[in-house]
């Protein structure tokens, strides 16, 4: 069976670089073949694959520059049918496209806001006037470009070949080591993997709370790799609490752990256990 794949679109997205990645891994270590299907919102991308449309998702889950890809954190909460497969990281490159022949035309930047912000320092520096307009991808603003040279996008240097973008700088991100590590997510259960993540929400806000809920991890000598706070968006002040962990969810410590945590949480949602692929 083909498998379908939704990424973030349009062609050219660093999402699709990790889904054209993972598809890769499925076919050299699988033998399965898939198809990528481009979706124009991360929000649209999810859906997709809660609703059954597609079998997949392959979504940007934290840069090592701007940090976390909220949209995601939240869609996963909200949903109550998606988990969490594998796990890749992949390296991301940003470069300025634009018809315009020197930085000094430039009126107007479009990216992503994770792609603006992952060259915060460098726009600030080398194009302090411009006006930085948010795209729901690096590449969706690609083609405004030929309409107006006084435009440019951040994208990265692939982006501007597939669309034939001259690449006005080809390296405009403010560390050498940016990279973005990806989820694939699906609604079929996830038992598989030594890393889990978790979300769960407490049920009032009484001192030490949070405390004794990580505590139960702590107690068992389970490592911890993340922890973010996102807003309930039921009442301000009130957080709902994602963790990253290593074990695996029917290892008899972390069963353990689940079920003192459940007692303690007001909801906990487990997205499964999942595994960090090697992809080049
Ligand atoms: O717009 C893209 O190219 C995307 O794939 C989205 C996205 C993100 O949301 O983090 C993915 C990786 C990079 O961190 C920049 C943007």
């Amino acid at each position: 069976m083909n498998l379908s794949l939704a990424y973030l679109g349009p062609t050219g997205t660093n999402s699709e670089t990790a889904a054209l990645a993972y598809a890769d891994w499925l076919k050299q270590e699988r033998q399965q073949t898939s198809t990528l299907c481009a979706y124009p919102s991360m929000a649209l991308v999810l859906q997709s694959v809660a609703r059954g449309k597609v079998d997949r998702a392959v979504v940007p889950i934290e840069n090592s520059i701007e940090g976390t890809v909220t949209i995601v954190l939240d869609t996963l909460w909200q949903a109550d049918n998606l988990q969490v497969h594998q796990e890749l990281t992949i390296p991301i490159f940003h470069g300025l496209l634009s018809y315009a022949s020197s930085l000094k035309e430039i009126q107007t930047v479009y990216s992503h806001p994770q792609g603006l912000a992952q060259c915060q320092k460098w726009l600030e520096n080398f194009l302090p006037q411009v006006q930085l307009i948010p795209t729901k991808s690096t590449t969706e603003g690609i083609k405004l470009l030929k309409e107006d040279s006084t435009a440019a996008a951040v994208s990265s240097p692939r982006a501007a070949q597939l669309y034939q973008v001259p690449l006005l700088k080809a390296d405009i991100k403010d560390s050498s080591d940016n990279c973005t590590r990806f989820w694939i997510v699906s609604c079929d259960k996830s038992e598989n993997g030594s890393y889990l993540s978790l979300a769960f929400s407490l049920p009032q806000n009484a001192p030490g709370a949070l405390m004794k809920a990580l505590e139960i991890f702590a107690r068992r000598e389970i490592n911890l790799s993340k922890i973010e706070s996102r807003p309930s968006k039921r009442s301000l002040g009130e957080y709902v609490f994602f963790i990253d962990l290593e074990g695996n969810s029917q290892a008899p410590k972390i069963k353990e752990a689940l079920a003192e945590l459940s007692a303690c949480t007001e909801v906990l949602k487990i997205f499964g256990n999942y595994s960090k692929l090697d992809v080049k």
